[in-house]
């Protein structure tokens, strides 16, 4: 018998209020992969992390994370047992310094964050530790946003748009950067991603969400080559 996936969708769905978003998705993520989930604007794939960071329950369907359903646990209890949610915006504590923002995951725990490795993936936060996270650029946030997430050891990062907006050598920061971080640590990274190129770029796998339900799955290569799944579900949206 194989081992678990690290995180399991079964049938899951959602609403707001009357509205169904999510209308059965059935997935799985695995350690050490860094999976894309596409999709056009208003498909569900920000409701999908809502769901599986516990500010959602889903009104149907189980989600399994590290062999436990995990439905309807509270946030802060979901990101201790390792997931970790970077939102597409109110990223970071804007009056507190890069330093503090980093430490917020570990403030509960006996724990400091580990600095040094952090600095090294994001030398500029070393430069600007003690600068409040309000004089940042909106990149140099991003990656106080990231390295926050990381603070927390997380098994499972979910990172909803990273680098939308953001100029191009941010972009390939953030490229070399999942490399680094699924090579050196036991983790999973799932990315919502306008930018086609970039999401094939950085990806293993990838999922398409379509009208709140997963209309194609397979690996980048196969995705790469199929015209009619990119033009029928995402689209071209790169930053040009
Ligand atoms: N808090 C909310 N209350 C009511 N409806 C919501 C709420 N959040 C999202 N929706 C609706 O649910 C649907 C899915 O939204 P969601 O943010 O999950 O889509 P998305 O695929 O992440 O889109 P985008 O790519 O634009 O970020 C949309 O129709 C959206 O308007």
């Amino acid at each position: 018998m194989g081992q678990s996936p690290l995180l399991q969708l079964d049938d899951v769905h959602a609403y707001y209020g009357d509205h169904h978003v999510l209308d059965g998705i059935t997935f799985d993520v695995d350690t050490d992969e860094v999976v894309a989930y596409l999709g056009r604007n208003g498909t569900g794939k920000t409701t999908t992390y809502k769901l599986i960071s516990g500010l959602l329950e889903p009104r149907e369907g189980t989600i399994t994370y590290k062999d436990e359903v995990i439905n309807g646990q509270p946030p802060h209890k979901i990101g201790r047992k390792g997931v970790s949610f970077v939102t597409a915006d109110e990223k970071v504590f804007p009056h507190l310094t890069v330093r503090e923002n980093i430490r917020l995951p570990t403030l509960e725990r006996d724990a400091e964050p580990d600095f040094e490795y952090l600095y090294d993936l994001f030398p500029d936060l070393r430069e600007y530790e003690r600068s409040r996270a309000a004089d940042l650029s909106g990149g140099q946030q991003q990656m106080v946003a990231i390295a926050q997430a990381l603070a927390a050891d997380p098994d499972l990062l979910l990172l909803d748009e990273p680098v939308q907006g953001l100029a191009v050598q941010f972009v390939e920061k953030v490229s070399s950067l999942l490399d680094r971080l699924t090579s050196e640590q036991d983790l999973a990274v799932m990315i919502i991603e306008h930018d086609i190129d970039l999401a094939l770029e950085v990806a293993d796998r990838v999922l398409v969400l379509d009208e709140g339900q997963i209309v194609w799955q397979g690996s980048s290569e196969e995705l790469a080559e199929n015209d009619d799944i990119i033009d029928r579900y995402i689209g071209v949206q790169g930053f040009a």
